[in-house]
């Protein structure tokens, strides 16, 4: 800027700023979708960038090329963009939204714009709609934020709402900015009240793609915390993270000096599932045991894992050794009268269960040991039954007694 010459945001000006933003955050969201490839919800968003930048690109253009250009479609884009916007959230948090009440009013407002901009001139009237249905817009995206998100996403959902607050209020601010008498129904021309909108509108805009951004940032997260977390198969607990779970919760119980159950089952002859009827049907076998573990527990605070291929781990804080042998029993007898329905085949399926006890100062990891030697008993005596660390402990003591 030259010595003495005061800076002139004028609107021209700030709509090449926005043209630059847009194309900036459009490569941005582009380069960043190639990476995240699967993220359904950013490919929604950087289509909607990029049908917004073209908007942006054709409202700039407003005395190069013909009204219904620039106007009528440069309009129908920028709401078109809003309206993917809404789809990409509701994607996010996991809602089927019908786009038919926003297509209607993307319809309405290229109406709205081609009345203005030909039956009836009016520059404010299409500023007007403009700002009503971004507000509009603004205020839908906020409300799903707010209403429909999940605890694990929350912070992200509350700040992308704040911000589309924030923007839907301005919208409706700016729906009162008074134009310039003589503007002669040129938006260049708008006057310095609607320059300062540009002015705030650009980082408004500026502001939600970062929302965005933080949205998906957070879901990545989550996703990536949930991978680490569980057995991609069954979706139950891995090894890992029912070591790391049981532990805290058997320290918790040993504290309040509360009993802790703790269940290992492995299937029976599991290979030769495998070997008769091949390694998917033996897949889906796995997930039907999930389904019937899920079913028979109903234990608060329970845990459980896929420990191995086909040995599963169920942690039960609170419960007493009768409790544990019941559950026990109760899976046992589930899992053998429920056949698992594969396809046209009916595949019998039972488990061999060993129950462990946690006593003062145990460790996590020893009374897995224990429930799988009680485990082991179980498959020698026969399979398919219970066998209980307690029961082998007194056993022993038993015949330690009669050998005296
Ligand atoms: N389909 C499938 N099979 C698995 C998976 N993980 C392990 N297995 C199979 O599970 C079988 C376990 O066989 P074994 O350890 O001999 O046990 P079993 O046949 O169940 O015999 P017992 O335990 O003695 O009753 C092996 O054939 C593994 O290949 C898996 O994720 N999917």
């Amino acid at each position: 800027m030259a010595p003495g010459r005061p800076m002139h945001l004028d609107i021209p000006t700030l709509t090449l700023v926005s043209l630059l933003m847009g194309i900036g955050a459009s490569i941005g969201f582009t380069s960043l979708m190639t990476v995240l490839h699967t993220q359904v919800v950013l490919r929604i968003w950087v289509a909607g960038i990029w049908i917004s930048t073209l908007g942006v690109i054709l409202i700039g253009l407003r005395n190069h090329i013909p009204d219904l250009l620039s106007i009528v479609v440069g309009n129908g884009l920028l709401v078109s963009s809003n309206m993917l916007t809404l789809k990409g959230i509701s994607v996010h948090l996991g809602l089927p939204l019908r786009l038919r009440w926003p297509a209607a009013l993307v319809v309405a407002y290229c109406f709205c714009m081609a009345w203005f901009a030909y039956v009836t001139p009016n520059l404010g009237a299409r500023l007007l709609a403009g700002s009503l249905q971004a507000m509009a817009f603004n205020f839908a995206y906020a409300y799903l934020l707010l209403r429909f998100s999940e605890p694990a996403i929350r912070i992200s959902c509350r700040i992308a709402a704040a911000v589309m607050i924030c923007n839907g209020t301005f919208y409706m601010l700016r729906a009162f900015v008074p134009l310039d008498p003589n503007s002669s129904q040129d938006i260049m021309l708008a006057g310095t009240p609607v320059a300062a909108t540009y002015v705030i509108g650009i980082l408004t805009g500026l502001a939600s793609y970062f929302a965005l951004l933080q949205l998906i940032t957070e879901r990545l997260m989550v996703d990536l915390r949930q991978a680490a977390h569980t057995d991609g198969l069954t979706g139950l607990l891995n090894r890992s993270a029912i070591v790391a779970e049981g532990r805290a919760s058997l320290e918790r119980c040993l504290q309040r000096e509360q009993p802790f159950a703790l269940l290992i089952f492995d299937l029976d002859h599991f290979k030769q599932i495998n070997d008769r009827w091949g390694h998917d049907a033996g897949d889906a076998v796995l997930r039907h045991v999930t389904t019937i573990l899920r079913e028979v527990t109903d234990w608060p605070g329970s845990l459980a894992a896929r420990y191995g291929g086909e040995e599963f781990v169920l942690a039960l804080p609170g419960a007493d050794h009768g409790q544990g042998l019941a559950v026990a029993e109760r899976l046992r007898q589930a899992l053998a009268y429920s056949h698992a329905r594969i396809g046209s085949q009916d595949i019998p399926v039972t488990a061999s269960i060993g129950v462990a006890m946690a006593r003062p100062g145990v460790r996590f990891e020893q009374l897995v040991r224990q429930a799988d030697e009680a485990m082991y008993r179980t498959k020698f005596d026969g399979r398919n039954g219970v066998s209980s660390a307690e029961m082998d402990d007194l056993r022993l003591a038993e015949a330690g007694d009669s050998r005296c």
